[in-house]
This record gives structure tokens, C-alpha cells and sequence, in this order.
């Protein structure tokens, strides 16, 4: 039995009988082949990626498991639809947090129709896609004091300034209740989640050095997705280990092109941005720390 995602935080969401994602009970996640061309697209792009040999493994493991297409009943009600079929990178979290991060300072790219030009350059001079090379898409986070999920409002991340963006950041990994917009987030999971040897900043580097040299694919209007349970941290771990774990995923290839030999300086920019981003909440948890160590602890 297909549903909609309980942990979708962008995009098109099947909800009120529109269009979108559905997942199954087997960690499954379908994506409906968008009616133009984005979907075969995508679809494209899935089947050139997992085949690749050029792409290294430890890379691959950054995208969803590709599982090819398959016709389901479209969460519409429009009958069978093709539908991409891939791993759901959520479905191993019983409390996941989850962040969408449009990657780039452009979301469009050469050769789209002028009307598309014109929608995309509008939306990345009203966020931070232009100005920070990168904008929030969306988040949601798991309120552990009222044991519910709490979701960003679309309109106002999509509203968010640099500062906005910075805060949404840290409250991604607060312990604080992320209702009250008073409460200055206190970044209490920020060094599990974000620092560590299997933090997102060791990820998302990673991915840096890839990209820093790779050539085969432009990734216009790609996401990286965080996802993590905090409920295990605050657990010390719990039994799975595997839902401690913070990860980066990369997501929608509905706009990736042939890199043509030339540098994906678009994606690569905003993801050195967004990396900076991560290392001040980290180098400010630190000073914090620090500051916060009485001399007598401090050997003084
Ligand atoms: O429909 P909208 O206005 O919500 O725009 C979608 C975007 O939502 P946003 O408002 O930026 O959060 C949406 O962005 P997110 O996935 O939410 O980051 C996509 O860009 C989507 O296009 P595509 O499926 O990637 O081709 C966009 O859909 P299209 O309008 O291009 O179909
Ligand atoms: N493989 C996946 N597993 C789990 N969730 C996913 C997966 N792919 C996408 N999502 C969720 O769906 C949202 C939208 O995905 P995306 O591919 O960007 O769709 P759209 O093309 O509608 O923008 C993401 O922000 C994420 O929350």
C-alpha cells in the first residue's frame, strides 16, 4: 500500500489530490515522472549515473539507490503513472530531521525557455540562492520536549536572508523548542550532527572534493537533503546504530545536464558556501565551549 511521505519537507507534495512522491512500508520511494520532459529527464539521469564506473563508490553512496520505473496509481488519482522508484533515504529513522538545501547561485541554465529563465531568476533574487549560493527549501525537525514534529512554514524560508539562513541552520540542531521563534537556538546537537568524523561537514567535504574535479554532470537545481535523529543522541545511541547517523543525500535530477568536460562551478560554489555556514556554527559551538570551561578546568 502506497502513501504519502510522512518526512517529504520540499518540492511537490501529493496532498489535496495534487501530484507527488508516495512511499511504501518497504523503504521505497516513488517519484511521479513530471508530464514534460523533467521526468524521462530524470529518469535519464539515474540510469547514466548508477551505471557509471566513472563515478567512485564512495560517491554513489550519496545519491538514492536507483531501482528503476515502475507504473503505480499516482497519489492524483489520475490512474497508473510512471514513477521513479528509489530508495527512501528516511525510511531507517523513526524521528528523522530533515533539511532540503537547493544548491547553486542560478537555477536556471542555458537553454531553458525565457518564461522558465524568468520564474527561476525571480525566485533566486528573492532568496539567498543568489546572494549566499544556496537556499532552504525546507525543513522540519523532531521536538523531543513535545514528542511531535515541527515544520518550517514554506513561506517564510523561502522569505529567509543570510541571517535567515544561519539561524534555520543552527536550529536544525537545537534541543530548544523550535516553536518559540523567541528562544535563540542552543545548537545542542550541532557538534554530533554537524562535526564528528561522520558528520555532515565530513560529508559534505567529501562531496567538495568530488566536485572540485569532476566533470561528467552539471547539477542545476540540485538538493542536498540532511537527515538525522536527535532522539538517539540524546539517547547516547539507542540500539540502531545506523539512526544516529547525521547524512547527506543529494536529490531531484530533473535539471542535470552533460558536464561536457567543464567544472560544475555552479553547484561547487554554493556547496563551498553552504560548507562556510557549517563551519562558523561549529567554530562558534566551539568558542562557546571554551569560554564556558572554568580555569580551574582549564588547568589555570
Ligand atoms: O512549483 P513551485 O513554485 O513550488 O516550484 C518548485 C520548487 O519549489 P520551491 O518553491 O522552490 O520550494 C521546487 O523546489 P524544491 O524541490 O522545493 O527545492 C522545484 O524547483 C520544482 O521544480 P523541479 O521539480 O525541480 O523541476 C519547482 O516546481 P516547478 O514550478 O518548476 O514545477
Ligand atoms: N529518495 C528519497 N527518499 C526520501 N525522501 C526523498 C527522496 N527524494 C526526495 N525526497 C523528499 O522529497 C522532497 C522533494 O524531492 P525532489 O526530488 O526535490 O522533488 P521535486 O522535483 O518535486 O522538487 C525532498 O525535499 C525530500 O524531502
Amino acid at each position: 500500500m502506497l502513501k504519502v511521505p510522512e518526512h517529504q519537507v520540499a518540492g511537490h507534495i501529493a496532498s489535496d489530490g495534487k501530484l507527488g512522491p508516495l512511499v511504501d512500508d518497504q523503504g521505497r520511494f516513488f517519484k511521479p515522472l513530471q508530464g514534460d520532459s523533467r521526468g524521462e529527464h530524470e529518469a535519464k539521469f539515474y540510469e547514466s549515473f548508477t551505471s557509471n564506473k566513472k563515478v567512485p563508490d564512495h560517491i554513489h553512496r550519496y545519491f538514492p539507490v536507483y531501482h528503476g520505473t515502475q507504473l503505480v496509481e499516482a497519489s492524483d488519482g489520475s490512474g497508473k503513472l510512471p514513477h521513479l522508484v528509489l530508495d527512501d533515504v528516511v525510511s531507517g529513522y523513526s524521528n528523522p530531521s530533515v533539511m532540503d538545501v537547493k544548491i547553486g547561485s542560478r537555477t536556471w541554465y542555458p537553454d531553458v525557455s525565457e518564461e522558465y529563465f524568468k520564474k527561476c531568476i525571480k525566485k533566486d533574487k528573492e532568496t539567498t540562492t543568489v546572494s549566499l549560493g544556496f537556499r532552504v527549501s525546507g525543513f522540519k525537525i523532531f521536538d523531543h520536549q513535545e514528542s511531535s514534529f515541527w515544520r518550517a512554514e514554506k513561506k517564510l524560508v523561502l522569505g529567509y536572508n543570510a541571517a535567515g539562513a544561519r539561524l534555520a541552520l543552527r536550529k536544525f540542531v537545537s534541543s530548544n523548542s523550535p516553536a518559540d521563534s523567541n528562544l535563540i537556538p542552543n545548537c545542542a546537537f550541532a557538534s554530533e550532527v554537524y562535526g564528528g568524523s561522520n558528520g555532515i561537514l565530513v560529508q559534505l567535504l567529501e562531496l567538495k572534493d568530488w566536485f572540485e574535479t569532476q566533470t561528467l554532470y552539471h547539477f542545476n537545481s540540485c538538493s542536498i537533503l540532511m537527515i538525522f535523529e536527535n532522539e538517539s543522541i540524546l539517547t547516547k545511541g539507542g540500539d540502531n546504530v545506523q539512526a544516529v547517523q547525521a547524512q547527506v543525500k543529494l536529490v531531484d535530477f530533473a535539471h542535470v545536464l552533460d558536464g561536457n568536460g567543464v567544472i560544475d562551478h555552479n553547484f561547487l560554489g554554493g556547496l563551498c558556501s553552504f560548507i562556510k555556514f557549517i563551519k562558523d556554527i561549529l567554530q562558534s559551538i566551539d568558542q562557546r565551549d571554551e569560554t564556558n570551561t572554568s580555569p580551574l578546568e582549564n588547568g589555570h
